[in-house]
């Protein structure tokens, strides 16, 4: 038997659309596999209840699929479904390192990037790997096409989730499929801008970095109360604001003496806007572990 423990993971982070990601210290997903004849697979854990069992339909039977490693499954959901948390990535990233170490497969880090991306395939129609590939190698990533890059970090922030369901599939289809050459220049700035930061742990040049006017703004209009919330967060203290994924969590990267406060000025926020809502306060940290 092998166990993982799998991060949520927050992607895009406003300038980095389809390409930045960053792995969370919390919440996380709990992996657990066994050998078998043919893939089953238990989920138990929060919003568990949503997500099939059927390895046609969970993201970790394609998983085991591509690793020709059928086993018995035991999810335990700590990050929940339709998110904008990398629910689906955490378990693809988690079973991916499990069934590697419980078949011997012998495959890197990196090399479990395009296996876990094969679950992303399942509930989003494409493999993309913002979110498996932080979930695997920790920290700051840039996924662009095959190649993927890391660096540690370690930003304090807030992931404010509300109790409304995006799904990644419906979000993906709000994203405009034209951008101005100034608001293509601005994301470009921005981008460079929160990788400098990654580099240097500086949560202020991490929120300056989020600043994005094209796919954010459509985003924002699928999360009941957003504008608000993003002015309490930052009036509280944080460094920028943007949709987690594809939403509907909200993350604002800040100082660690803020952190408490933001969390309440975003939760208050949602309340106001009259949604209830769970903040995280949490980190960028490491990729999926193995106990
Ligand atoms: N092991 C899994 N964990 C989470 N979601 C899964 C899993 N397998 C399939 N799904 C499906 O994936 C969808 C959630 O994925 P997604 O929309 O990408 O959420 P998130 O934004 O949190 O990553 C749900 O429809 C869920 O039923
Ligand atoms: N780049 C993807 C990321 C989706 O992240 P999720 O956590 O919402 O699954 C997108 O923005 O569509």
């Amino acid at each position: 038997m092998q166990t993982v423990r799998a991060p949520a993971t927050s992607a895009n982070l406003g300038s980095g659309f389809d390409v930045f990601g960053v792995a969370l210290d919390r919440p996380t997903d709990v992996v657990r596999v066994e050998k078998a004849d043919r893939t089953t697979i238990e989920m138990t854990g929060v919003g568990s209840q949503y997500i099939p069992e059927d390895p046609e339909k969970n993201v970790v039977g394609a998983v085991a699929e591509a690793l020709d490693a059928p086993a018995h499954i035991k999810i335990d959901k700590g990050v929940r479904p339709s998110s904008g948390l990398g629910s689906s990535a955490a378990s693809s990233a988690g079973a991916a390192v499990a069934l590697n170490a419980l078949y011997d497969r012998g495959l890197s880090r990196e090399e479990l990037v395009p296996v876990a991306a094969e679950g992303e395939a399942v509930v989003s129609g494409e493999a993309h790997a913002d979110n498996v590939a932080p979930a695997l190698l920790g920290g700051f990533t840039v996924a662009r096409g095959d190649a993927v890059t890391a660096v540690d970090a370690s930003i304090p922030l807030v992931a404010c989730l509300p109790e409304i369901a995006v799904s990644t599939r419906d979000a993906r289809g709000v994203v405009p499929t034209s951008a101005s050459m100034e608001d293509v220049v601005h994301t470009v700035g921005s981008a460079a801008t929160l990788a400098v930061g990654m580099c240097r742990d500086d949560p202020e040049l991490v929120g300056l970095g989020m600043d994005e006017r094209v796919v954010t703004p459509a985003r924002a209009e699928l999360i009941t109360g957003y504008d608000a919330v993003r002015e309490a967060a930052l009036e509280a203290g944080a460094a920028g604001v943007t949709v987690s994924g594809a939403g509907p969590a909200v993350i604002a990267p800040c100082r660690d003496s803020n952190r408490r406060h933001v969390a309440a000025a975003m939760v208050d926020a949602f309340a106001d806007a009259g949604v209830e809502s769970r903040a995280y306060q949490t980190r960028v940290s490491q990729g999926a572990t193995l106990y």
